[in-house]
């Protein structure tokens, strides 16, 4: 199919959109600044001890993965404090899940982190 200038102008709004909503997140929960520490302290990580590309993939899938799952947990709180601002215990219940899927994925990328590590000493 061919790419019209509006459809071209469809896609640079939507990257638009969601690099705003990436900035936000980041400028407005503290939480991001822990991974993204994470992060960069893997990578020169991965860089010192010169891993392989297959590993490069897994790492950066792994980081990818607490990232996106930590986007999804501060897109929930956000909208619970628009919608729902009142304590209620079913509501800090699905925060709670939410905060879980952020631990769950921020575990396994330690986990993926651990094994390759263990595998080049
Ligand atoms: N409206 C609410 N009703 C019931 N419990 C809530 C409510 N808001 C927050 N909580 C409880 O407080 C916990 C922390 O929620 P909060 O939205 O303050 O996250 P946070 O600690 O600020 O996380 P982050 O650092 O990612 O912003 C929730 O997991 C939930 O148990």
């Amino acid at each position: 199919m061919m790419s019209t200038p509006s459809n071209r102008s469809r896609w640079h709004q939507k990257f638009r959109v969601a690099f705003t909503g990436l900035v936000e997140a980041v400028r407005m929960h503290n939480s991001f600044h822990v991974h993204g520490v994470m992060a960069i302290l893997v990578i020169a990580a991965a860089i010192t001890l010169n891993v392989q590309p297959w590993q490069w993939c897994v790492l950066i899938l792994s980081i990818g993965g607490v990232l996106t799952a930590e986007l999804f947990n501060t897109a929930i709180e956000e909208l619970v404090r628009v919608l729902h601002p009142d304590a209620d215990p079913r509501i800090g219940r699905v925060l709670d899940i939410a905060a879980a899927a952020v631990l769950v994925a921020s575990v396994t990328a330690a986990i993926v982190g651990l094994v390759i590590g263990y595998t080049l000493c």
